[in-house]
């Protein structure tokens, strides 16, 4: 049990998937795994451990932004041993080729900040997803025939963005998308030895303003949950 996780030792898997959103975990949870146990409720951020055919895995909420992470992913890989940890979230498109209900893999993820920028100080430390992750993920993706990208993201400390001009050169430079917790998974994951990946849905557009349509999401992210799972357990059938 940590301050933000009521689990107790051994509950929570090695691997983890991280939605922000904690009604996306009990979604995730019981569409997609077996023998679920709920392991978490502190503060509403709700974490489940089950099987999927027959691997064990955890999927906990994160929250939304960077240092609601950054707490999370702490006490998983600090306190219960995490060593695989997979966001599956929701992003903005951010390029014409890039449509609302495709995926995104960011392979890495630009900030203005992050909550390690403390510990970098003066350097430009370039998050990026662990390879093994990727290239599996990127196969899932396309066994399935889902629209999906690779590439670079952008992870914002705001929802709510006040810099055109940013979002500009950031389109101009070939980011695919916005979110805001990659970059620090990354980060927490290089630190400690671990693998992390960004599996990302893209639900709403920055240049077309189209967004998915709440009742049409589920099944759009089922196809991101099933791609982390393939990914994070493939060869180990
Ligand atoms: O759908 P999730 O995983 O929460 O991700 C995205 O949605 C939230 C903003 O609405 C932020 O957390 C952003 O990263
Ligand atoms: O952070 C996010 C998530 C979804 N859509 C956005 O535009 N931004």
């Amino acid at each position: 049990m940590t301050i933000h996780i009521g689990a107790e030792t051994g509950q929570i898997a090695e691997t983890v998937l991280l939605p922000g959103d904690p009604y996306r975990a009990k979604w995730a949870a019981e569409t997609f795994l077996t023998e679920v146990q709920q392991v978490n409720n502190v503060r509403g951020m709700l974490g489940f451990t089950g099987f999927w055919n027959g691997h064990r895995v955890t999927i906990q909420g994160s929250g939304m932004g960077m240092p609601s992470l950054s707490i999370y992913v702490n006490e998983l890989i600090k306190d219960y041993g995490a060593k695989t940890l997979i966001r599956i979230g929701s992003c903005g498109g951010m390029q014409e080729n890039v449509g609302v209900r495709d995926i995104i893999l960011a392979m890495t993820a630009s900030t203005l900040s992050t909550p390690s920028r403390g510990i970098f100080k003066e350097l430009n430390f370039a998050p990026s997803a662990d390879y093994g992750l990727l290239h599996k993920a990127f196969h899932a993706a396309q066994a399935k025939g889902t629209p999906t990208h690779v590439g670079g993201i952008y992870s914002s400390d705001v929802f709510y963005d006040e810099r055109p001009d940013l979002n500009e050169q950031m389109v101009r430079h070939g980011i695919l998308g916005v979110e805001m917790e990659a970059a620090e998974l990354y980060i927490l994951a290089a630190r400690h030895k671990c693998r992390a990946l960004a599996v990302l849905t893209v639900s709403d557009h920055l240049l077309t303003g189209e967004a998915l349509p709440s009742d049409q999401r589920e099944s759009s992210f089922g196809d991101m949950v099933e791609i982390a799972l393939e990914a994070a357990f493939a060869n180990q059938d």
